[in-house]
């Protein structure tokens, strides 16, 4: 990435000190969506960087993996499987308790979703503890699916997410760093 891309995603980031809890520097991207040339310039740089990874599925987890995972899958030609908070896929599901970074959660994916077959790139906006995407993971393997592959727009080193992934034998992109959190 140049410095111009970098600063160019950078100013269309804002950030909200103390939401949704005191003590949290919240990054914000949708002033990356509601920019065109910032967002094509998200999902240009990621369909590039991953266009020779041999994957079969993009997946995301809800709400904001979703709104780079699909697009993502669109320029690159594959496939969007969603990971989705708990009761809101209508077929059979495994389930996956986790931690964040000012709550807990479960998510959920379809039984069907996936199979050995599929080599799988992870999708989110922000890698913060990584226990959104440590359980996406989990999911995705529980299928029988390859991943060792997550891609963000953001991530917070000082939080420990990449270690926790790469524990995982994941390996971590981030297209911007905040350090500092
Ligand atoms: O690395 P972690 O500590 O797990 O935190 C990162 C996750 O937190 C946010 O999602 P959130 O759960 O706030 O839900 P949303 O996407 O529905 O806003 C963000 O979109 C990531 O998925
Ligand atoms: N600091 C943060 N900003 C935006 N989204 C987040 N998700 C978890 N931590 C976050």
């Amino acid at each position: 990435m140049t410095e111009t891309e970098i600063n160019t995603l950078k100013s269309a980031i804002h950030t909200i000190p103390d939401y949704p809890k005191v003590g949290i520097m919240f990054r914000d991207v949708t002033g990356i969506l509601d920019d065109a040339d910032a967002f094509k310039l998200t999902i240009d740089i990621l369909a590039d960087k991953f266009k020779d990874g041999g994957y079969t599925k993009i997946v995301g987890t809800e709400a904001r993996g979703f709104l780079f995972g699909a697009p993502l899958a669109l320029a690159m030609g594959l496939g969007f499987v969603p990971v989705r908070k708990p009761g809101k896929l209508p077929r059979a599901t495994y389930m996956q308790d986790y931690q964040l970074e000012y709550g807990h959660d479960t998510l959920e994916i379809h039984q069907d979703a996936l199979t050995e077959l599929d080599n799988v790139l992870i999708v989110d906006d922000l890698l913060a503890t990584g226990g959104t995407i440590e359980a996406t993971t989990k999911l995705i393997r529980r299928l029988g699916a390859k991943v060792t592959d997550a891609a963000f727009v953001i991530s917070l080193p000082d939080l420990g997410g990449e270690k926790k992934l790469e524990d995982m034998d994941l390996s971590v992109f981030s297209l911007l760093q905040y350090a500092g959190d």
